[in-house]
Parts: structure tokens; sequence; C-alpha cells
């Protein structure tokens, strides 16, 4: 591994008396399968929460290898982490974490509209995805009609549609019988590093491990074998927990985010649906926010057809920045092909559509 592309730094989280993590360094190359293995409560999510900027480490650091710069992500304020993971990161969770009134190529298509990009590209985009996945035809179904491990393809096509740099998974298969498991992980793989993607993945199943490039196992909030450990910059004795060096590159005077002081969100179990935030301005009906993809949408209550749910309902809030330096087709920016006939990344910004979006 020549520059890491996400690396953690001496990372400590408590909650109350509970030391979640206890001094965790790592460095993730791009285009490894990581595999984060534990015995239940061993901090495993809370390491892929703080490795993907959900959760704020209480010490420590995460850093991102953007196009541009390093990016200290546990330094950004929450709007700015919120922009990171909404396009540069992916996300699947175990239950695939669907909105339940939209259908399959709207559940897709939302990361990229709140991107900005109008509803007729983003739904092209998104329909693409899903055919690549395999459900070609099933566009039109919402969750509630689609079988668990077509529901998580929907998830993983989601994840994929902004061209993300880094997809985290917790337990994507742990719901899937074993037949099914193996289709969502080839898709998983298929679509993250067979494209020079990363994927960073919570799992208690060794076969799901296997199929990684990189086994990190973690006991009591740290780690306690790397497969990988030998080759992260700075630990060339592949000493445990020794990933990565103070005054790394990834050091944080060339950030270019605006950092302020953060807040430390509280997330409920979902972390695309975190209690206790204001609706956006602007909605037209009665709604509920949704963190979605890691970005403001607004869904529609259970009572509005998804059919009737025009772009202007998925509003991003007005103190969303402009100037993000993260996009695709920036310079920088991982442009491979894609060998399994995976969707190219979206090139370029969206067209502006009136303002609904910035
Ligand atoms: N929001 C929270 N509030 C209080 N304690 C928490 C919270 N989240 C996690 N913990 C505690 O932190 C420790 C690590 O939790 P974490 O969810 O990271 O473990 P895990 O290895 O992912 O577990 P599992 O495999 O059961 O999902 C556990 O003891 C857990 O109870």
């Amino acid at each position: 591994m020549t520059q890491p592309l996400l690396s953690a730094h001496n990372l400590v989280k408590s909650y109350g008396t509970t030391q979640a993590l206890d001094g965790v360094s790592l460095a993730i190359g791009a285009g490894e399968s990581v595999a984060i293995m534990g015995a239940s409560g061993s901090g495993k999510t809370t390491l892929l929460h703080t490795l993907a900027g959900i959760i704020t480490p209480d010490g420590g650091q995460v850093v991102f290898q953007g196009p541009a710069s390093p990016v200290e992500v546990s330094a950004l304020s929450e709007t700015d982490r919120s922009r990171l993971r909404r396009e540069s990161f992916g996300f699947v969770f175990q239950q695939g974490l669907l909105i339940p009134e939209l259908t399959a190529v709207e559940n897709v298509a939302v990361p990229l509209m709140l991107s900005g990009y109008p509803r007729r590209e983003a739904e092209a985009r998104a329909q693409h995805w899903l055919q690549a996945l395999g459900l070609a035809g099933m566009e039109a179904r919402r969750p509630g009609e689609l079988s668990g491990g077509q529901a998580q393809r929907v998830a993983i096509a989601r994840a994929q549609v902004t061209g993300a740099t880094v997809v985290f998974a917790d337990e994507p298969t742990g719901a899937l019988d074993s037949h099914t498991s193996v289709d969502v992980l080839n898709a998983l793989l298929g679509s993250t590093v067979s494209q020079g993607h990363t994927l960073v993945m919570v799992t208690h199943d060794e076969g799901v491990a296997a199929r990684c490039s990189r086994v990190i196992r973690v006991r009591d909030g740290r780690i306690v074998s790397d497969s990988g450990a030998a080759a992260a910059p700075g630990n060339p004795g592949g000493h445990l927990n020794a990933g990565v060096q103070a005054g790394h590159p990834g050091a944080p005077q060339s950030q270019q985010y605006t950092q302020q002081t953060h807040q430390t969100q509280q997330f409920t179990q979902n972390p695309y649906d975190p209690q206790g935030q204001q609706a956006p301005s602007g909605a037209q009906r009665e709604v509920r926010p949704m963190f979605y993809g890691d970005g403001w949408g607004v869904a529609s209550a259970a009572t509005l057809p998804a059919d009737e749910m025009p772009a202007s309902q998925i509003q991003v809030p007005a103190n969303v920045p402009r100037g993000y330096p993260l996009q695709p087709g920036t310079s920088g920016y991982p442009q491979q092909a894609a060998p399994y006939g995976y969707p190219q990344q979206p090139q370029g910004r969206p067209h502006h559509n009136g303002g609904q979006h910035r």
C-alpha cells in the first residue's frame, strides 16, 4: 500500500463506562476488501461508523484521502461529514434500510437527487445500476415487494450510484440464507473492489470474511489481529494496532473543509434516521426527515403514493455548502473501467434544475 485511502489513528470511543474503541489504528488502501470480525459487543460497528464519519470519536483521527487532499473526517463539521458520506461513501446495512414508500428505482436515485441531479437523470442512472445488479424489471417494486436478497441488491445499487470510493457494509448478509448471501456478496464485491473501490465490512460470517482480501479481528475495542497490518504504511513490522504513525500525510493543515467545533450527534440504531432532526424548510406535505444515504432527504408520509412524489420533495437544506471538492469526475477520482458491466460513475456535475437542489 503506498498511500492509505482511509486511516485511523488511535481511535477512542466510550459510551458511558463502556469503552467501545480503545486505541484503534489502521490504514486501508484503495481496492481492499476488509472484513471486521469479532464477538458481539467487541466494537465492530462502532469502528465502522467511526471510520465512516457517522460517529465522532472521543479521541484520535480518521483521515480520508480525497482526490484533492487528505481530509480529517473526525474534525469536520456535521454538515461537511454528511456531505462526505453522501458523495464519497456508500452504506449497506443488514436490513437494507430502504425507504418503504419509494420504489426500488426511487430508492437508488435519491442519493443522486440529494446531490443535485434532476430526477429523470438520477432515475436513469439508478435503473442502470439495478439492471447491473440483476434487478431489471423490478424497478417499480417497493421494498415490501422484494425478497431479502433483492432488497440488499437495491441497497448495494444505492450505495454505489454516486460512485462511492468506499462502501461500508454492516452485516450485509446477516439476514440472508447462505445461497442468497453468496449472491449478495458477489454483487457487493463485484461492484466495489472489482472497480478499484474499497469495501469495509462488518461480518460474523467466516465464509464472507474469507472472500475479503483482509480480515481485522476486534476484541474489547482493540484490534487483536490484522491480516493486512504488515502492509499498512508506518507499520512495517505488522505490529497490531500500530497502523499509522503521528505525522501521517493526512495531517489536517491541508484541510479544505470548514472546520468547526463539531457537535456530537447521537444516532439511533439506524444511522439513516437519527432522532431529533428538524424537517428541512420548504417541505410541501407532511414529511418525515430521513438521514438517507447520509444526506438529508424528505420521504413522503406513508399515505403519499410514491408515484406522486415529485423531485421537489427531496430537498437538501439550505445550509449544505456548495463547492464540495470530492465530485465524481474530478481529477484524482477513480475512473476505472467497470469490468463486470457495472455502470460508470457519474461524470461531471448535474444540471441545475430550477434551484430545487443545490
Ligand atoms: N449508543 C450506544 N450507547 C451505549 N452503549 C453502546 C452504544 N453503541 C454501542 N454500545 C456498546 O459499545 C460496545 C460496542 O458496541 P458495538 O455495537 O460497536 O459492538 P459490535 O461488535 O458491533 O456488536 P454486535 O456484533 O453485537 O453488533 C458494546 O458494549 C455496546 O453495548
